[in-house]
């Protein structure tokens, strides 16, 4: 028997088609060197193009919601969403408590000349961080985040991030990771404080340590 495929599911696919697109443009704006006449040529067709897409608009990004597999996804998140150009996009794995995910940045990111913007790189943790700290079940807004860093994160080269939930304490709980190369160095690392609002809802009790 064949299911078919919702129209939802396959124009979320076209739309994370979109905005793969759009990342590799903003790839190919960032290291062009083009004559002035074609970069104005482009930009005509880019505006263009921007209006065709504002024809109809959502007031927000595509929210949280499950996806058909069950799981929870968040395509219009700007470290993790498919459907978000600006997110790298990072797929986080979870093993336990502990979270991972490969990272690989783009010419884009350059903050000093030739390495990432300290910036991109804390963002990417305070993401990882807060989705340790959610594996834990205690997922939260990040309320303090202490960033080291401790050499020069280069981009086009293949990096790991990764992350664990430390402790908690009521409704505040902690996590630490790291970016790191391939061969075990730290680049940065950070610690970070996620507090989960008095109004979500109650997790569910955890078990007691020991
Ligand atoms: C499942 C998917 C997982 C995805 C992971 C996503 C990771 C990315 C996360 C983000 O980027 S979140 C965006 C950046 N963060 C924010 O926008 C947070 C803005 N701040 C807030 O919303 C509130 O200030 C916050 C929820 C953090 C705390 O507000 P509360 O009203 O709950 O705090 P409250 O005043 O009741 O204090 C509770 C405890 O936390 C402490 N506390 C509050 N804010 C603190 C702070 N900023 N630093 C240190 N401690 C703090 C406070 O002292 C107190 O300690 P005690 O219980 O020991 O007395």
């Amino acid at each position: 028997m064949t299911i078919r495929e919702t129209t939802g599911e396959s124009r979320l696919r076209a739309l994370c088609e979109l905005a793969e697109q759009v990342r590799e443009l903003m790839d190919a704006t960032t290291l062009t060197d083009v004559p002035e006449a074609e970069l104005t040529a482009v930009t005509a067709t880019l505006t263009e193009a921007t209006e065709r897409l504002r024809a109809s608009a959502r007031a927000a990004p595509q929210p949280f919601e499950f996806a058909p597999d069950g799981s929870l996804r968040h395509l219009g998140n700007a470290v993790t969403g498919a459907a978000n150009p600006h997110a790298l996009p990072l797929a986080v794995e979870r093993d336990g408590a502990a979270v991972r995910a490969d990272v690989r940045f783009r010419p884009l990111h350059e903050g000093p000349p030739g390495s990432v913007h300290g910036g991109i790189s804390a963002m990417i943790l305070d993401h990882l961080l807060g989705q340790a700290a959610a594996a834990a079940g205690f997922a939260g807004m990040t309320a303090s985040l202490t960033v080291r860093y401790l050499k020069p994160v280069p981009y086009g080269a293949a990096l790991l991030a990764t992350a664990e939930h430390t402790r908690a304490e009521g409704r505040k709980s902690w996590a630490e990771g790291r970016i790191s190369t391939q061969d075990g160095t730290t680049l940065v690392e950070a610690t970070g404080l996620f507090i989960t609002p008095a109004a979500w809802p109650a997790r569910p009790p955890t078990p007691p340590e020991g």
